[in-house]
């Protein structure tokens, strides 16, 4: 699938998402703020972007795995969905559920986007489900006789 993401900068320290490496899934999404989150606190990070995304997509904010590892830092609403037709700015929701505080600082790459395409889904409402293998049976129900 090919798209074309359009991109608003609208900050004056804004990037235009980062593509690491050919074909990889994921955007990187700058910070144009610089704050500190304290262990176990989040915060609301700005972006500096816009964006005006394809027919029939979303974007996925998620986390980026090195800000994980090395410093707990995570998405708190991951995957934060960005809905096509949002025109506000692309916002990050990080927690620190680390140990030490975490500096964020302009220009640093904070999370990751990912633009996927969305089933168009209409909704009907019914009194009976038709009945299928697995029924009701969920939350571990197919390893009862497997440690997990
Ligand atoms: O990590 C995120 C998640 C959402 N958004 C923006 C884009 C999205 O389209 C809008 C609404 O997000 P969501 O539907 O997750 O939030 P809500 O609490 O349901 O708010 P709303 O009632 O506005 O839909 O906020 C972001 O910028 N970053
Ligand atoms: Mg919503």
């Amino acid at each position: 699938m090919n798209y074309n993401l359009k991109v608003r900068l609208i900050h004056d320290d804004a990037h235009m998402p980062y593509q690491a490496h050919e074909g990889d899934a994921g955007l990187d999404l700058y910070s144009i703020e610089e704050t500190t989150i304290q262990p176990g606190d989040s915060a609301l990070i700005s972006t500096g972007i816009q964006i005006e995304l394809p027919k029939g997509t979303e974007a996925q904010v998620r986390p980026r795995s090195g800000l994980a590892l090395k410093h707990s830092v995570t998405v708190l609403n991951s995957p934060g969905t960005i809905d096509e037709g949002y025109r506000g700015e692309i916002k990050v929701i990080l927690i620190n559920h680390g140990k030490s505080e975490f500096k964020i600082v302009k220009q640093m790459r904070i999370a990751q986007m990912v633009v996927a395409p969305v089933a168009n889904v209409t909704m009907t409402q019914i009194e009976e489900l038709t009945p299928s293998e697995r029924g009701e049976g969920g939350f571990g129900s197919s390893g009862k006789n497997n440690p997990v």
